[in-house]
């Protein structure tokens, strides 16, 4: 059998997911160009997986009878006979993230899923976790790729490299997907008609070229109209980002190109260069959490109940989530050598000529069956440099405090973050998502030089 004819066997870790019916019928819509045998669920919450693996069993049995089908939360059974594993954990699921979001809130601190102290206290519970997922793996499947976008992606590349650095994993995110797809309706072309270069980390990079495929630049063009409209469109061309925060967020792009007019940024970069505007718009008592809460995962369950009460997927409610077709892009190119050009967060070697070389960079690659091969993208100003470097050097204390299991080592990394303003307001972050992450973390160790504040030491006994 020729690789071209070979079907495969797909493992979705984090099975439970409100995305999984979504790329579920999306994998469906790709059956011609992406063939499979086997489709397996895998979640540590066999309640809430059951629920879409049901929906899932209808669907598959009704459309595709032919694809061998099973939900576990069994590992071993998982991740046995598997070529790819599609990896979308949530580690704590939604009750932490709102704790992510609103324990910094509290301090008058950004909280966000995946940036700033949020995204520090995501990815110490997410670590421990996706290196379970890649032991499983490499022990039951050893050939699997696992093609990760749990999240927080940044911190659990860097934390790949430091603990798996020879493992088949790929760390993806579709930011820069759903953004280049809003550029090109600004220009009216499609999206897969756009060649960019890029450079940053996860969350955190820029634009410095938008082409067609004939070399016509379009970056001017695109950045006149952000910086009028921000990345809002007319047309929509994002259900998942319809909701009135997420619109505000696209609209901010308009005050990060003001920053640097160069360059086109990534929308995460409000939560580094306004955190305190992001304050000022947040709601400590309802976050994005609660929106998704009451939206998104709402939507996909009651979906996925009303087809198993039916019996049947004629009810038609689950969506196919083409957006997530970069997600078997990516599994072709590695499947099938199409040497496919995407962003992927790999380490730099190189590749941004003007920092270190074990910083874990998004920057546009080329995939073949080895992987992939970054594209160079030469040096960066100083003010990108300087931001990545921070940054780079906040997520490898995260991952050190992480391995070390060390307190202090957690609090530097917080109180170098752009989203903290001092490390009084770092510790005290810090000290609450320790409360509220003991189930999750690794417990803390103070260093044997600790040191206590002033403002722990009543000033009279300072004698
Ligand atoms: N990289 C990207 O650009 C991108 C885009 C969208 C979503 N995401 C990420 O995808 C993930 C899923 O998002 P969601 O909103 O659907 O979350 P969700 O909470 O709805 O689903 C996550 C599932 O993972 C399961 N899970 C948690 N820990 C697990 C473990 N150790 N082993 C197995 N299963 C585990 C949960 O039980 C849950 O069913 C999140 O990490 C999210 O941030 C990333
Ligand atoms: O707030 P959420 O949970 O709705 O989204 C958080 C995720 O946002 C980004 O992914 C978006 C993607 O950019 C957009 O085009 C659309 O398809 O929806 C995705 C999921 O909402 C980001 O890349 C992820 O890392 C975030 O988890
Ligand atoms: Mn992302």
């Amino acid at each position: 059998m020729t690789n071209l004819e070979k079907k495969h066997s797909i493992i979705i870790a984090g099975g439970g997911s409100t995305y999984t019916a979504g790329i579920v019928m999306m994998l469906l819509e790709n059956q011609e160009r992406f063939p499979l045998r086997a489709l397996k669920l895998y979640d540590n919450d066999g309640e809430r997986q059951a629920i879409i693996g049901k929906a899932i069993a209808i669907e598959l049995q009704e459309k595709a009878p032919e694809i061998k089908f099973e939900y576990t939360t069994d590992p071993v059974e998982a991740f046995t006979d598997v070529d790819f594993c599609f990896a979308h954990i949530r580690s704590g699921g939604y009750e932490m993230r709102e704790q992510d979001e609103k324990i910094p809130l509290a301090h008058h601190v950004v909280g966000q899923e995946t940036c700033g102290p949020g995204g520090i206290a995501y990815g110490m519970r997410s670590i421990g976790d996706i290196i379970e997922l890649i032991d499983f793996m490499e022990k039951y499947s050893p050939n699997c790729w696992m093609l990760n976008y749990s999240n927080p992606a940044s911190i659990v590349a860097e934390a790949c490299r430091r603990l798996r650095p020879n493992s088949k994993i790929l760390n993806i995110c579709d930011m820069p997907v759903g953004t280049q797809r809003r550029m090109s309706q600004i220009i009216g072309l499609d999206p897969k008609d756009l060649e960019v270069r890029y450079f940053g980390m996860n969350h955190f990079g820029w634009w410095t070229s938008v082409k067609d495929k004939a070399g016509h630049e379009y970056l001017p063009e695109i950045r006149d109209y952000v910086a009028k409209n921000g990345y809002l469109t007319q047309v929509e061309v994002d259900t998942q980002h319809m909701d009135a925060s997420w619109q505000a967020t696209h609209k901010k792009a308009q005050d990060l190109l003001a920053v640097d007019p160069n360059y086109l940024p990534n929308t995460y970069l409000k939560y580094y260069l306004y955190p305190d505007y992001v304050v000022e718009h947040s709601d400590p008592n309802y976050t994005r959490a609660n929106e998704v809460e009451d939206g998104r995962e709402k939507r996909v369950f009651a979906a996925a109940r009303k087809i198993i009460e039916a019996g049947t997927s004629k009810v038609g409610e689950f969506p196919i989530d083409s957006h997530a077709s970069f997600i078997v892009d990516l599994a072709c190119a590695i499947a099938y050598n199409t040497h496919e050009r995407m962003l992927l967060i790999v380490e730099n070697n190189g590749a941004i000529a003007n920092i270190d070389d074990d910083i874990m960079v998004e920057v546009p690659c080329i995939v073949g069956n080895d992987g992939p091969e970054p594209i160079t993208q030469g040096k960066i100003p100083l003010f990108q440099r300087g931001m990545i470097l921070e940054q780079a050097m906040v997520e490898k204390l995260v991952v050190s405090a992480w391995i070390d299991h060390d307190y202090q080592q957690l609090w530097q990394a917080l109180t170098l973050s752009k989203t903290l303003p001092s490390a009084q307001v770092a510790k005290e972050v810090l000290d609450d998502l320790i409360e509220a992450n003991k189930e999750y973390w690794p417990e803390l160790k103070q260093s044997p030089l600790h040191v206590n504040l002033i403002s722990e030491t009543p000033v009279e006994s300072l004698a």
